[in-house]
């Protein structure tokens, strides 16, 4: 409790000084007004994030946090649970889709057990911080406590912690959970109330029976918990999950040291709405990275007031929209550093 507390009276306002710097260079760049777009957008939000007009990326990484759901008992998913605890081991050997991107791009994956129903203690290379062997099913009871949500917010934030005293200077969200796309729908209806059909999507690719008790899950995940909107935490222990939690607490860690954290698809993206909850500040650490194929995820990046960058029509998580943005954030980097003015040209303007 004492390092949540602590983490959320450090997350204060971007400077204003450095991102007015980074916007006057901007305009004094040799193209027509403002027509890098949203490049020169992430290029000042940096500059107000990292508190200098020339924000520089050194090391970047992608945090998926592991962990899985009791809800999978009300079939919402296409795919076994015993997936999760596999795709861990996939991870540590190189082979998902988030190592291809990361390493095409440059970045480091870690990866953390916070909820994994199996022991992933047998691949060396996950980091042990087993909160519980899964949420308990949301559509009977609370997903979990509210002391389990803290301490998951907390390994997230010792994550995010530990990784950026370590000189990563640019922070990406990755899940893996099977199941967790249902309790990332019904986050959306506890804070939005939006209902259950509007909010659901078909996740790993559920047909329309699966869809059908998805939605009659959400729809008694909030009937039997009744989660209160304007308690983000009450929400997320009742109908959250431990990998949600502990990338909300990787969300907060960063905005508290002052680092670019940028957000995944949905399921991070339902971390991400309950660190705007819980911390509205957060969200001007919070880069988007693209809009994925579940139905209801442009409406969760436009409740939490993000934009992507990316329409890939992706549906993986793991932070492989968050990595495949990495790029995209560098090269804001750059535009403040690497291209003339018009003074430098000596053209009047
Ligand atoms: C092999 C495999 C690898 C994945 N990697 C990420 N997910 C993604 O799909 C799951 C969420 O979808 P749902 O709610 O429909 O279960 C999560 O594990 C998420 O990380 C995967 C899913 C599968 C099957
Ligand atoms: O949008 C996502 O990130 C997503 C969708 C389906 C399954 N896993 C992740």
């Amino acid at each position: 409790m004492e390092l949540y507390k602590s983490t959320l009276e450090q997350i204060t306002d971007l400077n204003r000084e450095t991102m007015q710097a980074a916007w006057d260079r901007i305009d004094s760049l040799a193209t027509p007004t403002r027509a890098l777009g949203q490049l020169n957008n992430i290029a000042a939000q940096l500059a107000g994030i990292m508190g200098t007009p020339t924000p520089k990326i050194h090391k970047k990484c992608v945090i998926i946090m592991g962990g899985d759901h009791g809800i999978v008992d009300e079939g919402v998913s296409a795919y076994p649970q015993e997936i999760t605890v596999a795709m861990m081991m996939v991870f540590t050997k190189g082979g998902a889709g988030i190592n291809c991107l990361s390493n095409h791009v440059g970045s480091d994956v870690i990866v953390v057990d916070i909820g994994v129903k199996g022991d992933t203690s047998v691949f060396p290379g996950v980091i042990q911080r087993k909160i519980r062997p899964g949420t308990a099913n949301m559509a009977i009871g609370p997903a979990m406590t509210r002391e389990e949500a803290i301490a998951a917010i907390e390994v997230g934030i010792e994550m995010a912690n530990q990784q950026i005293d370590a000189g990563y200077d640019l922070l990406a969200t990755g899940d893996m959970g099977i199941g967790n796309t249902t309790p990332s729908s019904t986050l959306l209806a506890a804070f939005t109330g939006l209902s259950p059909a509007e909010v659901a999507g078909r996740g790993t690719g559920v047909d329309d029976e699966g869809l059908k008790k998805k939605i009659n899950a959400i729809a008694k995940a909030l009937e039997v918990n009744k989660p209160n909107p304007n308690d983000p935490v009450d929400v997320l222990s009742k109908v959250g999950g431990l990998e949600i939690a502990g990338l909300t607490g990787v969300i907060l860690g960063a905005a508290a040291k002052k680092r670019p954290v940028i957000i995944d698809g949905f399921i991070s993206s339902a971390a991400a709405l309950v660190a705007a909850k819980i911390s509205p500040l957060s969200v001007k650490y919070m880069i988007g990275s693209h809009c994925s194929a579940e139905q209801a995820h442009h409406i969760m990046l436009e409740t939490i007031g993000l934009m992507p960058v990316l329409n890939l029509e992706m549906r993986l998580g793991e932070g492989t929209g968050a990595a495949l943005t990495m790029p995209i954030v560098e090269a804001a980097t750059k535009i403040l550093t690497d291209m003339f003015t018009f003074q430098d040209l000596g053209v009047p303007c």
